[in-house]
């Protein structure tokens, strides 16, 4: 279980305090597949990153099974990462190295013999369905193949997590369900725990068992995602998930209050 406590983190832009993450607190159970949404410059990839320490929280804790990985050193600390693998938006594959290359990539930096990354990488292009493009170069693959060759190379390490920060984001509505569909496949298979950041509701309710709703760097609101979605009582949450939601009464003197002229 990861358990986020009173975690804060702020940039200094140009001698600006940017207050990003305020006190957030989460807990996401082993097995789940956790949303977190909320609009553009809420915080999400922010969080996403303070969770495998990519980013450095100025407050708060990060217990992964009751223990405080902010405070962990060295080669603890590493086991810990290692088990974390993330995946992106744009891939973020290596463009001169086929899809061999690429998967064995972090499997070569662990120190693995070479007979052994090749029998792993042929488990894992056979997992993600990509066994005939081995030799195949980024530029000769389509978007949706291209993420599951980062999916495969985030499971070289047999991760206990995957933090997943917009990964189907590029892609159309039906590469979107084939990839959401692999990470439930890993999640039920696997048993690995996802962590999902998303603009998009529809990818929310495909898979998330629970979700979290971020903006201005708060949680609003966090639970399971039914919960969320039918009976969350906050306005905001609301509009996020149907922008044509009725405007409260306030929001209405707000708008009136407005010159359009
Ligand atoms: N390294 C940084 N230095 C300064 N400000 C940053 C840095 N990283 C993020 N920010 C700011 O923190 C805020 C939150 O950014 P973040 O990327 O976490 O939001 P987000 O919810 O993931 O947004 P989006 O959905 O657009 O990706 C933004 O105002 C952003 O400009």
């Amino acid at each position: 279980m990861i358990q986020i406590r009173n975690l804060s983190k702020s940039y200094f832009v140009e001698g600006k305090k940017i207050e990003v993450l305020k006190k957030i607190n989460l807990e996401i159970e082993d097995g789940d597949i956790f949303g977190i949404i909320g609009p553009s410059g809420a915080g999400k990839t922010t969080l996403i990153r303070c969770l495998n320490l990519l980013e450095r929280p100025d407050e708060g804790q990060i217990l992964i099974d009751g223990e405080d990985i902010t405070k962990m050193k060295n080669s603890k600390l590493r086991d810990v990462r290692k088990r974390m693998s993330m995946i992106f938006q744009h891939f973020n594959l290596l463009q001169n190295s086929n899809v061999y290359k690429n998967v064995a990539f972090p499997l070569e930096i662990s120190g693995y013999k070479k007979e052994m990354i090749e029998k792993k990488v042929d488990e894992l292009l056979k997992i993600v369905d990509l066994e005939e493009k081995k030799f195949s170069y980024p530029s000769m693959l389509s978007g949706g193949q291209k993420q599951r060759v980062a999916i495969a190379r985030a499971l070289a390490n047999n991760p206990r997590y995957i933090l997943s920060d917009e990964a189907t984001s590029a892609l159309d509505p039906v590469t979107t369900t084939s990839i959401l569909n692999l990470l439930k496949s890993l999640n039920e298979n696997f048993g690995i725990t996802v962590i999902l950041i998303t603009h998009e509701m529809s990818v929310v309710k495909q898979i998330c068992n629970k979700v979290a709703f971020i903006e201005y760097g708060h949680i609003v609101e966090s639970g399971k995602t039914n919960d969320i979605l039918f009976n969350s009582e906050s306005d905001n949450i609301k509009r996020f998930i149907n922008p044509s939601h009725e405007l409260n009464y306030t929001d209405k003197n707000l708008i009136s209050g407005l010159n359009f002229a």
